[in-house]
């Protein structure tokens, strides 16, 4: 007998096993990530939503905590077709729903065709089909979560240390901890500013580079992160990833829109407009920029055209819509964070002898 219900937006109610309890809401998203189950459960990226693997089995190399990108698990709940012990121990221990033994395919398969959607679930032993439809009723659209950077961002500034390379000014609007540490790694001090930081707050912090981090939601809700790039914009270098692409194109005049059911993965084909050549990324992401202002498109998307990477020369921006930090990878675009540091013309560390 069934234990665990997950109402769609469509009406249907499908049955399935939970194998963590509770009842909750969100947009229902699906990856088709085959490894980083616990970088996608700890990515902010994926606040408000329902996760949905279309792996089949979610879990088989157990949980560490080394692998996490944040310090708690970011959506909503996981539907899987199958959990391990490990993964659902674990979200249960974070008080995370998560139910399996559902056919994952029709809900791919529905998400792909009606777009993403309203979802509701109940799972545990009293659960019940309307627990379920009662929560679907209650979910918000993405973009009504008009201040969703303060679930998911510093809320002081912090200083993570390098080595003195470069200081940069990250805005927080949930920041993987692995682009922190990509740019730490390469010797910068990144300054870890709050999502609703201000233009003098990065002034204070006397920044070689502007970068506006990753997060959940609409990029237009980012109102404070977007007037920080517009009051730096052709006076300091900006980079920026995922919703940081989208921030500082809609901050620089570009726009951005809601796609039907995003890009959610970790082998989404990208071409460089410039070498012709063609890397597999790490994506997740919902929103996607239809106008890109004064900024030139270098990459795209192979499959749908769309924009993945942005720079200007004239004003030093460079941005990627994917995840060039990927872990476990594929890392072929970790050279990005290179390029972020020769843009803050960053010193190399001096060779010791
Ligand atoms: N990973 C991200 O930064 C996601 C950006 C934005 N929230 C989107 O869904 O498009």
């Amino acid at each position: 007998m069934s234990d665990a219900y997950i109402a769609l937006a469509d009406g249907r109610v499908l049955e399935a096993r939970a194998r963590s309890p509770g009842r909750t809401r969100g947009e229902l998203v699906f990856t088709t990530a085959y490894t980083g189950y616990e970088e996608s459960l700890t990515d902010p990226s994926y606040a408000e939503q329902i996760l949905t693997f279309s792996y089949p089995l979610i879990g088989n190399y157990g949980v560490r905590s080394e692998r996490f990108e944040s310090e708690s698990v970011q959506p909503r709940a996981a539907i899987a077709r199958e959990l391990t012990d490990d993964v659902a121990e674990w979200l249960a221990g974070e008080d995370v729903p998560a139910v399996d033994h559902v056919d994952t395919r029709e809900i791919v398969t529905t998400v792909r065709e009606e777009g993403a959607m309203a979802c509701g679930i109940a799972a545990g032993p009293d659960a019940t089909p309307e627990d379920a439809v009662e929560e679907m009723e209650a979910c918000k659209p993405m973009s009504d979560h008009v201040d969703i950077g303060a679930q998911v961002s510093v809320s002081e500034p912090t200083v993570q240390e390098g080595d003195g390379v470069a200081d940069v000014a990250l805005i927080d609007c949930g920041a993987k901890g692995s682009i922190i540490s990509s740019l730490t790694e390469r010797g910068a001090d990144v300054h870890v500013l709050p999502y609703d930081a201000t233009p003098e707050d990065v002034a204070d912090v006397d920044p070689d580079v502007l970068f506006v981090s990753n997060g959940p939601g609409d990029p237009e809700n980012f109102v404070a992160a977007q007037a920080v790039v517009d009051a730096f914009a052709g006076d300091l270098p900006m980079a920026g990833i995922c919703l940081g692409q989208q921030v500082i194109t809609s901050a620089l005049g570009g726009s951005t829109e809601k796609m039907a059911f995003g890009h959610r993965g970790v082998n989404q084909p990208v071409r460089d407009l410039r070498s012709g050549k063609v890397v597999m990324t790490t994506q997740n992401h919902g929103y996607t920029v239809d106008d890109t202002g004064p900024l030139e498109v270098t990459q795209v998307n192979v499959n749908d055209d769309t924009v993945e990477g942005l720079d200007s020369t004239d004003l030093d921006v460079i941005t990627r819509q994917y995840h060039p930090e990927a872990n476990p990878g594929p890392h072929d675009s970790l050279g990005f964070f290179d390029e972020v540091l020769e843009l803050a013309e960053a010193t190399p560390p001096v060779a010791a002898d």
